[in-house]
C-alpha cells in the first residue's frame, strides 16, 4: 500500500498546483465549491488508475455525480424505492461497472501492472475464501473508496481553512511552520515532508474533531455484552441489535476535551494530547476497531497538500460569515458558500 501512497502522492501535488495555476492573481472564490472539485480531480486521478484518467475520466466523473445524487436519507431506509434519483444511480452503476470490467479485463491482457489502487485491489485475495477479487469486487471497492473519500476530504479541507482564518491566533505557528518547510525541502513536498508539518496537522485534527462529517457509526452485535458507563451502570447489549455512536457527541465530551467547543489545536500539541491521555476512541472522527476509516492516511496527506500548496501561494481572508453546519446532508457538511479573498503571494523562509 505504500507504493500507491506514493503514487498517489505525486499524483496529487500536480493536480493541486494545476488547479491553483488557474486562480487570477487575486480575486474572490467560493472556497467550498473550489476545494469540491478538487478533491474530486484528486481522488479519482488517485485511486481509479491511469486508463480511467487518461481516457474516461469525464465519462466517469458525471456517472459518479449520478451515483451521489441517488444517496438520498429516504435511501437509507428505503434503498431501492423507485424513484427518479434511485434509477439513475442504478443506471450510472451499471454503466460504470461495465466500464471499470473492461479497463480490468484490458489490463490483465496486457499482463502490466501499475502501482494504484486499482491494482491493489485487484491482486487482493480473500484469506477466508482462497480466491482473488472479482471484477465485479474491483468495481464496488473503488466506488466505494472514491465514495468514503470525497465529501469526508472535502468537507474537512473547508473546514480547516475556516477555522485557521478565524482564528488568526493559530496562523503564525501554522505559516512558521511552513517557512521551515521551504527552508529545509525548498519546493519539494513528499510523504515525509507532510509528516514534518505538525502544526497544520493539529489544524485539520481539530477542525475535524468539531465537525466529524460522518456523525452516526451503526455496528450489529455479534454477540451479548456489557458496557459499564463512567458512572458504574451496566448495560447488557444483546445479541443482535445495532448499537450507534455519535463522533459528533464523543469528539465533544468535557471529561475528555478540555473546552470541548473551543477550536485549539494545541490540545493535540505534545504534553497536551488529550484524546491520547483519555484513552482508546476518544477521538472518533475516523470511526475506530476492525472497520475504522481505510482512507485516514490518504485523507491528512490530501488535505494537509492543499493547505501546505495555499498557504505558501495565497494570502487568504474570509469575506462571508463563519460556515455553519449542514445537517440535512448525508455527510454533514457546511451549509452556502464559504466566500475567501485571496492574494498571490510566495512565502519563503526568511
Ligand atoms: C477526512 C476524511 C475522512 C473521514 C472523516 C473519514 C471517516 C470515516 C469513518 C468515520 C469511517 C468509519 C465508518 C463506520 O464506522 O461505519 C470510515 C470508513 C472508511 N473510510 Fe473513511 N474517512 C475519510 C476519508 C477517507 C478516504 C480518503 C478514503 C479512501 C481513500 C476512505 C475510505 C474508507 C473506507 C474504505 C472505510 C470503510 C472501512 C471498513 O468498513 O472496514 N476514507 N471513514
Amino acid at each position: 500500500m505504500h507504493i500507491v501512497q506514493q503514487c498517489g502522492f505525486k499524483m496529487a501535488v500536480l493536480v493541486i498546483q494545476m488547479f491553483f495555476s488557474k486562480w487570477e492573481d487575486e480575486g474572490e472564490v467560493d472556497l467550498k465549491e473550489q476545494l469540491e472539485q478538487l478533491i474530486v480531480n484528486t481522488a479519482s486521478r488517485c485511486l481509479l488508475g491511469q486508463e480511467i484518467r487518461n481516457s474516461h475520466l469525464e465519462k466517469v466523473t458525471s456517472l459518479f455525480h449520478d451515483l451521489d445524487n441517488g444517496m438520498l436519507p429516504i435511501s437509507v431506509m428505503f434503498p431501492y424505492l423507485p424513484i427518479p434519483a434511485h434509477n439513475r444511480r442504478d443506471r450510472a452503476r451499471k454503466e460504470i461497472a461495465e466500464l471499470f470490467a473492461n479497463v480490468i479485463k484490458a489490463r490483465k491482457a496486457s499482463g502490466k501492472t501499475e502501482p494504484d489502487m486499482l491494482q491493489a485491489f485487484m491482486d487482493s485475495k480473500y484469506r477466508s475464501l482462497g480466491r482473488g477479487t472479482t471484477e465485479e469486487e474491483c468495481t464496488g471497492l473503488l466506488i466505494a473508496a472514491l465514495f468514503a473519500g470525497q465529501h469526508t476530504s472535502s468537507i474537512t479541507s473547508t473546514w480547516t481553512g475556516a477555522y485557521l482564518m478565524k482564528h488568526k491566533e493559530f496562523m503564525p505557528a501554522v505559516i512558521e511552520e511552513q517557512k521551515e518547510i521551504i527552508r529545509r525541502h525548498g519546493s519539494h513536498v513528499d510523504y515525509d515532508v507532510l509528516s514534518e508539518m505538525t502544526s497544520l496537522h493539529r489544524a485539520m485534527k481539530e477542525a475535524l474533531r468539531l465537525h466529524p462529517p460522518l456523525i452516526l457509526l451503526l455496528r450489529q452485535n455479534h454477540s451479548d455484552f456489557n458496557v459499564t458507563t463512567r458512572e458504574g451502570k451496566t448495560f447488557t447489549i444483546p445479541k443482535g441489535h445495532i448499537v450507534g455512536t455519535s463522533p459528533a457527541f464523543s469528539n465533544r465530551l468535557p471529561y475528555v476535551y478540555k473546552d470541548p467547543d473551543t477550536y485549539n489545536p494545541d490540545r493535540f500539541a505534545p504534553g497536551n494530547e488529550e484524546d491520547v491521555k483519555a484513552g482508546q476512541f476518544s477521538y472518533t472522527s475516523f470511526g475506530g476497531g476492525r472497520h475504522g476509516c481505510l482512507g485516514e492516511t490518504f485523507a491528512y496527506m490530501q488535505v494537509k497538500t492543499v493547505w501546505s500548496y495555499l498557504l505558501q501561494h495565497f494570502e487568504l481572508e474570509l469575506t462571508s460569515p463563519f460556515p455553519e453546519v449542514d445537517w440535512n446532508a448525508m455527510v454533514v457538511g457546511i451549509k452556502g458558500k464559504v466566500m475567501v479573498r485571496y492574494k498571490r503571494r510566495q512565502l519563503t523562509c526568511e
